[in-house]
């Protein structure tokens, strides 16, 4: 297996052995110490998503997006789902959030239905589109879903202060969206979804617009984040490297109808503490395992031989 010989970073992250208590389910009695009850533990052994079976056929144009998708994602886990254009990894991701219904099926999140954890704000999400507030300044997005959590105004303040400097928008603060440009517009909408630091991360393509270089500090960033908070983190990429340098494992799905053809463990390269980023993208494992995704592609692809390849890089 190509993350053979390299450190076992992943495995103890996917097996909830690294999670830590701070903020895992937002509660702030958690986070302010240690303090480890049997319901903290019972909760970090639950899955942050659990899919059986789940199906989707929308009704307009009778399309089966997904057929028999079963994964479970491990708290503090990262899982990427690569896959052909259509094959149903926006509709899987939508039907994780609670805003698409599953046609068959089960959802848990975190042991909750998707329906639950939806209203208990369990989780963040980050689409393709920004989805910000146009009406509120860059710094009052940021601030909103510690808002709808209601965490007190100083504590907002010192947050979105330290995710916007991260985001390197410091300076636009108090801008509105439309003064941003779209890579702008994507950055604070991938920290307005770190910002209450959720035990779950629900992502979109949240790099696609953004250059090389601010993609690459971003994705370090998003690791960094996730690993403090023990973030299980579910992403769905059209880039090879980008899931390869993110994930514990990621998840190959066939063209429509989608399903998962191949999970690949990648062992959490952007993790692994032992090497500089650069390091490790440019080194001959770290292709080794872009390989071995690419390889599963294009055997979930068979008969269609070049379509893998025409939709990811
Ligand atoms: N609201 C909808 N009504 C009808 N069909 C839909 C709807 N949303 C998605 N589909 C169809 O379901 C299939 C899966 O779409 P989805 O957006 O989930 O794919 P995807 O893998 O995320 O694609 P991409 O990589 O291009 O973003 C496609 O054939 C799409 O046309």
């Amino acid at each position: 297996m190509t993350a053979k010989g390299r450190p076992a970073v992943a495995t103890a992250t996917a097996e909830g052995e690294q999670v830590s208590a701070d903020g895992q389910f937002g509660s702030a009695d958690v986070s302010a110490g240690n303090i480890r009850t049997d319901a903290t533990a019972a909760l970090e052994r639950t899955a942050a998503v659990e899919l059986a079976d789940v199906g989707k056929i929308y009704a307009a144009g009778s399309v089966t997006a997904l057929t028999d998708v079963s994964l479970t994602v491990a708290p503090g886990e990262f899982v990427s789902l690569i896959g052909p254009s259509g094959c149903g990894k926006s509709t899987l991701l939508r039907i994780i959030a609670d805003l698409e219904q599953p046609t068959s099926g089960t959802v848990t999140v975190h042991g909750k239905t998707a329906r639950r954890a939806r209203i208990d704000q369990d989780y963040g999400i980050a689409f393709q589109q920004s989805g910000l507030l146009d009406w509120r300044t860059v710094q009052a997005n940021v601030e909103l879903p510690l808002e709808l959590h209601k965490v007190p105004k100083s504590e907002r303040r010192a947050r979105s202060a330290e995710l916007l400097e991260m985001a390197g928008l410091t300076d636009f603060a108090k801008r509105y969206p439309a003064e941003l440009s779209g890579g702008m517009q994507q950055r604070v909408a991938i920290v307005r979804a770190l910002a209450p630091k959720p035990s779950l991360l629900l992502m979109d393509e949240p790099f696609g617009a953004l250059d090389e270089m601010t993609r690459e500090r971003m994705q370090g960033e998003l690791l960094r984040i996730a690993g403090e908070t023990g973030a299980a983190v579910v992403f769905v990429t059209h880039s090879i490297p980008e899931a390869v340098f993110l994930s514990d494992r990621v998840v190959v799905m066939s063209a429509r109808p989608g399903r998962i053809t191949d999970i690949v463990p990648t062992g959490g390269w952007g993790r692994d503490a032992a090497f500089a980023d650069d390091d490790v993208r440019s080194s001959a494992p770290f292709f080794e395992a872009v390989a071995a995704v690419r390889a599963a592609l294009r055997s979930g692809h068979g008969d269609t031989g070049t379509a893998a390849g025409r939709d990811v890089r």
